[in-house]
Formats: C-alpha cells, sequence, structure tokens
C-alpha cells in the first residue's frame, strides 16, 4: 500500500477542474426550493456493464486505473447525467421577490455575525490542526456557489454580500458534532485551504473526541490532523452557504436577529442543562419548544433540523381540542396486523440467525396466552402493572459464536419453506432449537407491559422497564455522539457490562432531535439481529433518556482499522467484513428500514470481533413497506428486500460527507438505494485506506461525488470482481446501482462474495480479535483526567467550573428516578419513548472485572481464520 498512487482530489484530471459542469452540478445544491423535481430512477444513465460474471469483468490491473480503460466494466455516470443539471439549474433559475431576497440576506448577515466573531483560543488551537472540509470560507462561497443561482438577478444581491464580507471568516458548520476521523497516511492530504485560527468545526470535534476517551475501549493515539467530518444530518452545507431556503426559515428565525437555524449547539461538552424551576421541563417545552414528536416518526418533515416546527408542523397541545388526533403511531409500530409491518423476528439460533417472517403477520391476538412469562425482575423504580399475555419471541442469544453450536439453516431458495400467497410474507424457516443458552424466560407470570408498550410491534421482545438509572455504575465515558454521551456501565446487581447512552432531553428539543431519538429507539427496539447492537433497556427520566445497549469491547471498527500499519485490510478480510455489513443492511430493509449513515465509525466490533452496526439516529422507515417476495426459480431464487421500501423517497439531507450518494446531494429524494453506495465506500476504504471521493473541502467532495468515476490506486492485491463490485456499488444513476433490482440479493450474488456462506457468517473465524491488554491504546486516561479536572476540549483545559459542572451532570444522570410509560404525559414530546427492558436478559454480555482497565484493547490477527474460514465456511 504505500506505494499507492493517488491522484488528489484537487488534480483536473481527477474533475476538479474549475469548469463549468462543476458549477452545474453545485447548482442542484441550491436551495431545495428552487431544485427541480427528483430525476429518481429516471436517470439517462446506460448501464453498459456487465452483468457481474468475472468473465465480463474485462481489463487487467492498471497502474491507476484510468476511467477510459475501465470502461468496459464501468456503468458510470453518463455525460448525459452530468448535463442534466446544467439544463435543470438553468431552467430552474430561481425567482426571489424582493421580500424573499431580503429575508436571505438577513440570513446571511446573521451568518456573518456569528462567524465573524473572535474564536476561543482553543477552536484557534484546533483549527490550526485540522484540515476537515465541514468548513467553508466565504471566498470559497462566492466561488463555488451554484452558477445558475449566482447568475440569478434576484441572487444578486445576497451574493454582493457574500463577496463583501471578510473572506477570512469561515462560515461554521454543524459545530455540534463531536465526531472526527484520522486520516489514514495513505489518504491524500489535501491543502489547507482556510486560513489560520479560523473556526473549524472538525477540529475541535477532533479535540473534544481524544478527550472524551472515544470509543468503546478500542482507541487509537491517532493523527489528529487531517480529520474528516462527521455525519451531516439535514443540514446541507449549501444551505448552510447561502442562508436556509426560505421554506426552512421560520418567522422566528427570521424576526430574532440573533437566532440562527444552522448555528448548532455550542461546543461544550456539556449537554444544556434542562430548565430547573419548578415547572419544569414540561412548561419549557410547551412555551419553547412544541416539537412534532407526537407525529408519525415519518410525518415528521425530515429536514426539521434547518425547520421550525411552530411553523411547518403544528401540533396541538393540551386543552386544544383534538390534541390527541394528530399523533399517529411509531412506524410499524401501532398494529401488528398490517400487512405493511411484518413481525419479522431473527432468532439467533446457536450459530447464524435464522430470519423468521411471520406469515400470520403478527397478529397478537392470535399467539395470546401462547406463553406465559415470568414476572419482571423487581425494582425500587417500577411500580407494578396490570399483566398482560404475549406470544413467544425467539431472540437471540448474544453472540457467543463459539460456545455455540451451528444449527441447521434452511435455504431460503427452498421453495417448500417459502410461502406467498394471503400473508405475502416469505417463511423463511426457523429450525432453530433452543439450548440452554437460547431459552425463552418461560415462566408462569406474565410480563408487565404499559398500555402504550402492548401497542408496539416490538412489545413480544420488552416488558416493562425494570431498571433505571441508579441500577447502573458509571465506568467510563466511551464517547459523545451528536447528542448524546455514551457510558461503559456495569449493572449493579449483576455485574454486567453495558453501553448506556444518555441524551438530554432539553438539548434533544432545542436541537430538535427529538424524532431522531425516536427513531433510533424504534429500530433498535425492533431489530432482532447478531450484527445489529442489541438494546436491553430503555428508559426516561425527567430530563434524560437512557438507552442501553450491548456493550461492544471492540470499539469502533474504524479504530481497529487505525492500528493497522497501512491502515487497511486485505481483500479476504474486506470480505469477511463487507458480507456481514450486507447481512446486517439486508435485515434492515427488511424491516423496511433505510440506514443512511454507513461508515467505519458506526461499525462496532463485539468482543467476539463480529461487527455490531450502531447508532440509528438517521434511519428512516418506509412509509407502507412492503413485504420481501421472492422471485426466480426454485434452484435460483432471490428474496426481493428492495420491495421492502420500494418506491419510498424521502428528502432529508443526512449521512457523513465522504459516504453522501449523489442523489442525497442532489436533494431530490433518496432510497434504500443509498445503502449500497455506502457499502461501496466502506469497502473501498477498507481496502484503500481512504474514501474514493475526499476532497479539499464538502464542495469539492460533493463535486467529486457527482462527476467522477472511481479510481483505483496501483493495486494489484485488488481482484477485479472485488472492484467491479465497488463500481457497481459507486454507481451514481441510483436506478442501475447495484441492488436496484432486488436489493441485497443482487450484492449477495455477485461474484466477489461467490465464495461465502450467507447462512454461516456468525461462525467464521473474524479477522480481527479485540483484546483487553494492559499495553494496548489507551484513552482512559484522558477520560479519567476529564472525571478529575484535566480534561481538555478543543486542545485547551477547560476551566475547573465546567469539569465540575459535567461531572454534577453525570452524577444527576445517574441518579435520577425513571418515569415509566403510563406517567409521561400524553402532550410530552418523549411520550413515545418508551420505558421498557427486554424480555430475557442476556446471559452472555461481558461481566465486569476488577482486573481490567476497559480502556485498553487491542487487535490480535486471528491464527484460526484462514483455515476455520476456508475449509469450514467458504465454499471451494
Ligand atoms: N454499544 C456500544 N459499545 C461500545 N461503544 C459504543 C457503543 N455505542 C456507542 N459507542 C461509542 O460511543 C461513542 C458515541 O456513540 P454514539 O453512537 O452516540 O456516537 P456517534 O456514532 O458519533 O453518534 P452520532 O453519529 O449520533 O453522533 C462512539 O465512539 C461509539 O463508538
Amino acid at each position: 500500500m504505500d506505494n499507492l498512487q493517488v491522484i488528489p482530489p484537487s488534480n483536473p484530471a481527477n474533475g476538479h477542474t474549475q469548469d463549468r459542469s462543476r458549477s452545474v452540478s453545485f447548482s442542484k445544491l441550491i436551495p431545495r426550493s428552487f431544485r427541480k423535481p427528483s430525476v429518481g430512477n429516471s436517470g439517462t444513465e446506460i448501464d453498459t456493464g456487465p452483468d457481474g460474471s468475472e468473465e465480463s469483468m474485462g481489463l487487467g490491473t492498471v497502474p491507476m486505473e484510468s476511467q477510459d480503460q475501465e470502461d468496459a466494466l464501468q456503468e458510470g455516470p453518463s455525460k448525459s447525467e452530468s448535463q442534466t443539471p446544467e439544463t435543470s439549474s438553468k431552467q430552474q433559475s430561481p425567482s426571489l421577490g424582493p421580500t424573499q431576497a431580503a429575508k436571505f440576506s438577513t440570513r446571511f448577515k446573521k451568518m456573518f455575525k456569528s462567524s465573524t466573531r473572535t474564536p476561543d483560543p482553543e477552536q484557534a488551537e484546533a483549527s490550526e490542526i485540522s484540515e476537515g472540509s465541514a468548513d467553508v470560507n466565504n471566498a470559497e462561497l462566492v466561488e463555488e456557489l451554484s452558477e445558475s443561482w449566482l447568475n440569478s438577478d434576484e441572487s444578486k444581491h445576497d451574493m454582493k454580500f457574500l463577496s463583501q464580507a471578510p473572506t477570512s471568516a469561515p462560515l461554521r458548520v454543524d459545530a455540534s458534532r463531536g465526531r472526527a476521523r484520522a486520516r489514514s497516511p495513505s489518504t491524500p492530504i489535501m491543502p489547507s485551504h482556510g486560513s489560520p485560527g479560523k473556526l473549524h468545526n472538525s477540529s475541535t470535534r477532533n479535540s473534544r473526541k481524544a478527550s472524551t476517551g472515544s470509543q468503546g475501549g478500542g482507541v487509537v493515539n491517532v493523527d489528529r490532523r487531517g480529520t474528516r467530518s462527521d455525519t451531516v444530518r439535514g443540514s446541507n452545507p449549501y444551505f448552510q452557504c447561502q442562508g436556509l431556503p426560505l421554506h426552512a426559515l421560520s418567522s422566528q428565525d427570521l424576526n430574532q436577529p440573533n437566532s440562527s437555524a444552522v448555528s448548532r449547539h455550542d461546543e461544550s461538552m456539556l449537554m444544556t442543562p434542562p430548565p430547573t424551576s419548578s415547572t419544569g421541563l414540561t412548561s419549557y417545552l410547551q412555551t419553547d419548544y412544541r416539537s412534532g414528536s407526537n407525529k408519525s416518526l415519518n410525518d415528521i418533515n425530515e429536514n426539521e433540523e434547518v425547520e421550525n416546527f411552530d411553523s411547518k408542523d403544528p401540533v396541538e397541545f393540551p386543552g386544544t381540542p383534538n390534541s390527541f388526533n394528530t399523533r399517529v403511531a411509531l412506524p410499524a409500530a401501532s398494529n401488528s396486523t398490517t400487512p405493511s409491518s411484518p413481525l419479522i423476528i431473527s432468532e439467533m439460533s446457536p450459530g447464524f440467525p435464522l430470519i423468521v417472517v411471520d406469515a400470520s403477520c403478527g397478529n397478537d391476538a392470535q399467539l395470546a396466552d401462547m406463553s406465559p412469562l415470568p414476572p419482571p425482575a423487581n425494582s425500587s423504580d417500577i411500580k407494578n402493572e396490570p399483566v398482560s399475555h404475549i406470544k413467544p419471541s425467539l431472540r437471540r442469544v448474544a453472540s457467543e459464536p463459539n460456545a455455540l453450536k451451528v444449527a441447521p439453516v434452511q435455504s431460503i431458495s427452498d421453495p417448500a419453506k417459502v410461502k406467498n400467497g394471503h400473508s405475502g410474507l416469505v417463511a423463511v424457516t426457523s429450525s432453530a432449537k433452543t439450548s440452554p443458552t437460547n431459552t425463552f424466560n418461560m415462566g408462569t407470570d406474565e410480563p408487565q407491559r404499559s398500555h402504550r408498550l402492548r401497542n408496539k410491534s416490538f412489545s413480544n421482545k420488552f416488558k416493562e422497564v425494570i431498571v433505571g438509572p441508579k441500577s447502573f455504575e458509571k465506568i467510563k465515558l466511551l464517547g459523545q455522539g451528536d447528542v448524546g454521551k455514551v457510558y461503559l456501565v456495569k449493572e449493579r446487581k449483576t455485574n454486567r457490562l453495558y453501553a448506556l447512552k444518555i441524551f438530554s432531553k432539553a438539548e434533544m428539543i432545542k436541537r430538535k432531535k427529538i424524532k431522531r431519538i425516536l427513531a433510533e429507539q424504534e429500530i433498535l427496539a425492533t431489530s432482532n439481529h447478531p450484527f445489529i447492537v442489541t438494546l436491553y433497556h430503555s428508559f426516561q427520566s425527567e430530563d434524560y433518556l437512557y438507552l442501553c445497549m450491548e456493550y461492544c469491547m471492540g470499539g469502533e471498527f474504524f479504530r481497529a482499522l487505525q492500528t493497522r500499519k497501512t491502515k487497511c485490510i486485505n481483500e479476504e478480510d474486506a470480505r469477511f467484513y463487507s458480507s456481514e455489513v450486507t447481512a446486517a443492511i439486508e435485515y434492515l430493509h427488511l424491516m423496511g428500514f433505510i440506514y443512511r449513515d454507513l461508515k467505519p465509525e458506526n461499525i462496532l466490533l463485539h468482543k467476539s470481533g463480529h461487527i455490531m452496526l450502531s447508532d440509528f439516529d438517521l434511519s428512516v422507515q418506509a412509509k407502507d413497506s412492503k413485504n420481501p417476495v421472492v422471485k426466480g426459480s426454485a434452484q435460483s431464487s432471490m428474496v426481493d428486500t428492495r420491495i421492502c421500501s420500494g418506491g419510498f423517497r424521502t428528502n432529508s439531507f443526512v449521512g457523513t460527507e465522504e459516504y453522501i450518494a449523489p442523489e442525497v446531494i442532489r436533494g431530490n429524494g433518496h432510497t434504500a438505494a443509498v445503502d449500497w453506495w455506502t457499502l461501496g465506500i466502506l469497502i473501498y476504504e477498507m481496502l484503500f485506506g481512504f474514501t474514493p471521493f475526499k476532497g479539499d473541502n464538502t464542495n469539492k467532495t460533493f463535486s467529486n461525488v457527482l462527476k467522477n468515476d472511481v479510481n483505483f490506486p496501483n493495486n494489484n492485491e485488488v481482484s477485479r470482481s472485488c472492484k467491479d463490485l465497488i463500481r457497481k456499488l459507486l454507481i451514481k444513476n441510483e436506478g442501475k446501482r447495484l441492488g436496484s433490482k432486488f436489493g441485497a440479493s443482487d450484492i449477495k450474488k455477485h461474484p466477489f462474495f461467490k465464495k461465502v456462506q450467507w447462512s454461516l457468517l456468525r461462525n467464521q473465524e473474524p479477522p480481527l480479535l479485540p483484546v483487553l491488554t494492559e499495553n494496548g491504546y489507551d484513552f482512559t486516561r484522558l477520560s479519567d483526567n476529564a472525571n478529575k479536572g484535566g480534561v481538555k476540549v478543543g486542545g485547551a483545559s477547560k476551566n475547573i467550573d465546567v469539569v465540575d459542572a459535567m461531572a454534577e451532570q453525570e452524577k444527576i444522570m445517574f441518579e435520577e428516578k425513571v418515569e415509566r410509560d403510563d406517567i409521561v404525559s400524553d402532550d410530552d414530546p418523549f411520550h413515545d419513548f418508551n420505558s421498557m427492558s427486554l424480555m430475557m436478559q442476556d446471559n452472555n454480555s461481558l461481566i465486569y472485572g476488577d482486573n481490567n482497565s476497559y480502556g485498553r484493547v487491542s487487535y490480535t490477527s486471528n491464527q484460526n481464520r484462514s483455515r476455520s474460514n476456508s475449509h469450514r465456511f467458504f465454499k471451494r
């Protein structure tokens, strides 16, 4: 990998000329209200590529394979695709009236006002070492804003203002983000284009990340320069550059001189403290932030972060007639008999989970009384509730593959096992036998479930919550995400280790993240898959929300990659991880979820070395999701998972910069195909240590994503089939992208995965095994410092008051009293957040041991892997 020949994205040959077409691409990124209607699958791109056969993969590897050389393989974007935006943008030249233009101007002024303020020293320091891409200075703005928009008469006023603004003044971009990436040595380092001392969010994130001990124990001391920006949530940089589109501005935004819908919460590690008055949170919420949380997740406009609920989605509050009529149950939650909410249970059988699609479509009534369960464990926090019967659920026992036997797996292609018909469901058999470690908690009593929980689609998995904040003892801070903090905790009663993610309600409301946390809970609670992190408990207190999850001691896969000398892994290992990721995404798609934030940082490593997908706050559930369908013949059938969310388009601007799919940038809506795009980027990054479209700033990256073909370094170790897979996943036209026909089945059938036995993935030997070690990478010192007052945030020591406040806040977090579902009033924004516990606790979760530091993890190569995988689990 050392001899990688990399064409920096700024190389004109790589499509970075200041040419017309680039402006054309960016013209798509003008405020959404000016955009052309969705092109969707009707792109003009022509799929000239092969259908996946090895033979058709064409040419051999060439140094830094050019597009020309690879044409025979490539279904890259056609010229017509890049021409379309130009045409459309001209046709769609924005036409602002004088009032609208004035509003835009107001937005710009507000933004510059905030951006030109003197940065604090720590931010300045952080900015010097940063070179991320999440900020854009004014000069670039003027240079790179949409050509069509620039040319419009109405925009002149605003652009004049932009060009007059001090060029050194950066625009703050998503200052709230708490994450950063280290760039691998082989990643092209782009020249910094920012001026010294400017505010730079990614650098701040960087510093914060280091200070908080980062991730799940699997933390390495990485180079803090050259970070990549983090997850973007509804904050299209173009909106930030240009001011928000009018439809996203509320009257409040426009009238309050100091308000800015684009400014993010401060960069303090502290969550915004909740109101302390006796009226408490409820009145605070009702006064200031009437969110749409009482509506269906999908009914809330996805661009909530840049929109004002009051103006767009008025929600009625208590006392108002019909205040509850606006509430729609969470997706797939309210009616288990609806065909659109198939009950899909994946069982962690001894071995690989068998997906069980309940052909009765989850009719609770029919299944009631089948399996009385034992009473919940005692908890002082919990008041007893009337009990109800539940249907038995097959749930996986957490991942302990070595201790488990492989259950016979019945192929989903077995026609005898596939039922299509009235229920419209694919029955993929469960031949799993319950093992001692996989037994249902069958008792004589029934689980307690609140009325609200009973109505949930996942109610067969959960009962009334049996723990509260006091049930856990904090061991250390694992890391801080966008809005939540994740702690390694041990349950006092059992000594079991968990990852407890805590969100401040006030913060969630302030930053309009209510929908996100509800989505995350919904997906975690609904999912039951060995490659998706298990949710054990969730509960809320007056001021906080808690998600208690399986602790993945291996930390982020990204960190594991960083421990590699080359920052990348070989193709065989990449196949392992990508196959597990594909299985996880397939499952999510089956459930009607689109993940939308695949990246190595969101892939955690279980202690077994297998992956665990986490962080679902960007995921969305398809409206009217359909049941999977089996297509093809008995010999070669495929489960069409694409159809589960078929036709569902969503239009938020979310994702991670380097992973964002072209259709997301274009803003004309996207589908589940975005997940296959991100899979392509992930595989590329695993193999080469950097992402294929990285530019030296956000705009360049997006331009590359829209225009550039994927190029490969001169690396003969990567097979043609692998490159072919990447190319097909990175087809810019989502309608032509691999996965657009049958979803995951398309990907699984690709020659790159030919040897993979999908049903036995969980029994493969992982390439890397996380090990707690005294000599591993240790970030606990930093978090210890944080606790002792020596915390460094943004490169400078925070004053002791801040540290004290943090400690105080943590104390409160772990002392609050749990609020059961029934006492959370219906008008509470977090009414739909359930307090609940998994029916059966996992007996395989890690147990706290005094001798472990839980801060030092290293990754060892799995010696068993080659023998085990090639001889036992891979077809020959
Ligand atoms: N179950 C877990 N086990 C171990 N570490 C975890 C677990 N869940 C989260 N973490 C770690 O805690 C940190 C914060 O997690 P979180 O999901 O909030 O952050 P994030 O991925 O940045 O989220 P977001 O994208 O929402 O900002 C991350 O470093 C993450 O790897």
